[in-house]
């Protein structure tokens, strides 16, 4: 076992990853990323960071455990950070240190080169990060944090290139897995995908004289700014005043975005691949409907990820959909937990069953995603201690049977339910009258894929679903992780 890949929640549950935003080109940028980082929140609740860049001041950084709107809002922390360029990350961990415990594993990361300081969020999770740090450990490198984003950097140090956009190419160059990183120079603000895209990363300008890069079109919204286009998979942009350069420095890959991205990360707010994420989970529901229908007297979401199914599942099934479930939102999440039996009492202080409209009914709860199966044996039992007559889950993405190794904190393979389990089998664990998911096809068909899923090529990742891991997570295979033998 790699030491700076274990901790204590090992066992949670899947999680949101980390959320990436900068600004360039406005007065007092570090507010605008402040405000960004709050609209994608969601992504990364563990840990926030900002840098910002001011001629007279150089660069400075705040990061900080928890919430943006607790940290970054007050005048101590962000009168320190002065300038009209500025970057800043969520975190949720997926690799090093987890939960409140290392701040020097917290971003942006900053180097200082020849040529100037560069610092780096980085939204994602480097499958070689094991190897690459032991090796640049082995070749001089003194690493400040257990986070693999922080390789970017080392591997920065050892290239011979004469800028740092350059720099950076290769160092990324070196890296596996996924990566939407938004960077940041002494003049200049820069954003990479990854050549598959796995991760989400967009353009924004603002008024006629700035620009924003973003993990999603939610964090645009907050600032006012406007959605001016994806950065492409493998894409690099290079932003200086009103000049927005963009190479591609990478060898061309036929481009898989995370499918988890439209199911239950990303906002239903934002925009992806020029869809509403809305509309695409409402969608989901009406696939559900048609794929798994059942007889029964309401539909219920699980608050908030599993309403735009359940909304699209009652309007394909003309069955009443009705707020059964109603959701405390000043409950945090329930991650920060740390023991299991508090992690359970945490989805009862954080959801409560609306008894009135529950009493007698045949109920239909549609969930985004089962993973660990918590959340729907603790809902079953609430909802059947209310009075439901029958309880039927249907869930808004297929079984989660694999991990996810690109940003995504799942559990090991063995504690994943679907891993395990058959769906009868799953259905009678979680202990409700039926238990369907939606396929690998409906969900495809949702995200606006007419013909499903094209095996021979698929548009998205979907590993979680499949095991079909479109880069080999060469860490993890190091350590035993067995890949899904070939059909
Ligand atoms: O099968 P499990 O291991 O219980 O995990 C699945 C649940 O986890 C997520 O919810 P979560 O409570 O984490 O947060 P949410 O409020 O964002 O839905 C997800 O929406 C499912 O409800
Ligand atoms: N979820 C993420 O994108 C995490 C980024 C990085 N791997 C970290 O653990 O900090
Ligand atoms: S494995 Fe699943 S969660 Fe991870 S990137 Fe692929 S689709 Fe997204
Ligand atoms: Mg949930």
């Amino acid at each position: 076992m790699a030491p700076f890949y274990s901790h204590p929640f090992d066992d949670d549950k899947l999680k949101e990853e980390c959320g990436i935003f900068g600004v360039t080109g406005v007065v007092d940028a570090s507010n605008f990323v402040a405000l960004g980082l709050h609209a994608l929140q969601h992504r990364g609740q563990e840990a926030g960071g900002i840098v910002s860049y001011h001629p007279d001041h150089g660069f400075n950084s705040a990061r900080r455990f928890g919430y943006v709107r607790d940290n970054f809002t007050k005048a101590d922390v962000m009168d320190t950070l002065p300038g009209q360029l500025a970057i800043g990350h969520v975190r949720y961990s997926t690799a090093g240190s987890k939960g409140a415990t290392a701040i020097r594993d917290v971003q942006p990361f900053f180097g200082e080169f020849s040529m100037g300081g560069c610092a780096i969020a980085h939204n994602g999770n480097i499958t070689n990060a094991i190897a690459l740090r032991r090796e640049l450990i082995e070749r001089g490198s003194i690493f400040q944090s257990s986070s693999d984003s922080e390789c970017i950097i080392h591997l920065m140090a050892r290239s011979i290139q004469k800028s740092l956009a350059e720099r950076i190419k290769d160092a990324l160059r070196r890296v596996e897995g996924a990566f939407s990183v938004v960077a940041m120079t002494r003049t200049k603000l820069i954003g990479v995908r990854d050549p598959l895209g796995v991760r989400p990363l967009v353009l924004g300008r603002i008024s006629d004289h700035g620009w924003a890069l973003s993990s999603e079109t939610c964090a645009l919204d907050i600032i006012g700014a406007d959605f001016v286009r994806e950065i492409e998979p493998g894409e690099m942009v290079v932003i200086e005043g009103n000049k927005v350069e963009s190479t591609r420095p990478f060898t061309p890959a036929k481009s898989r975005f995370c499918i988890f991205e439209n199911v239950y990360f990303s906002r239903p707010d934002s925009i992806i691949g020029g869809r509403s994420v809305y509309e695409t989970r409402r969608q989901i529901g009406v696939e559900l409907a048609r794929e798994a229908p059942v007889d029964a007297d309401l539909v219920c979401p699980v608050p908030d990820s599993g309403t735009p199914a359940a909304i699209g599942y009652a309007h394909e099934s003309g069955i009443p959909f009705g707020m059964g479930i109603i959701r405390n939102q000043y409950m945090g999440r329930t991650f920060i937990e740390p023991t299991d039996h508090i992690r359970n009492m945490g989805v009862r202080l954080k959801l409560n069953v609306n008894r009135a409209l529950i009493k007698g009914k045949r109920v239909i709860l549609v969930d985004d995603s089962v993973v660990r199966g918590t959340t729907s044996r603790k809902i079953k039992d609430m909802i059947l201690e209310a009075g439901a007559a029958e309880v039927h889950f249907r869930i808004a993405s297929p079984p989660t049977a694999w991990p996810c190794f690109y940003g995504v904190d799942t559990p090991e393979r063995s504690k994943l339910l679907a891993a395990t389990m058959s769906e009868d089998e799953m259905r009678d664990w979680i202990g409700v009258d039926s238990l369907k998911f939606v396929s690998l096809d409906g969900l495809y068909r949702a995200a606006g894929e007419a013909a499903g899923r094209d095996a021979a090529s698929p548009r998205f990742c979907d590993a979680c679903f499949s095991g079909d891991y479109p880069v080999a997570p060469s860490d993890k295979i190091e350590e035993g992780f067995e890949m899904k033998a070939a059909e």
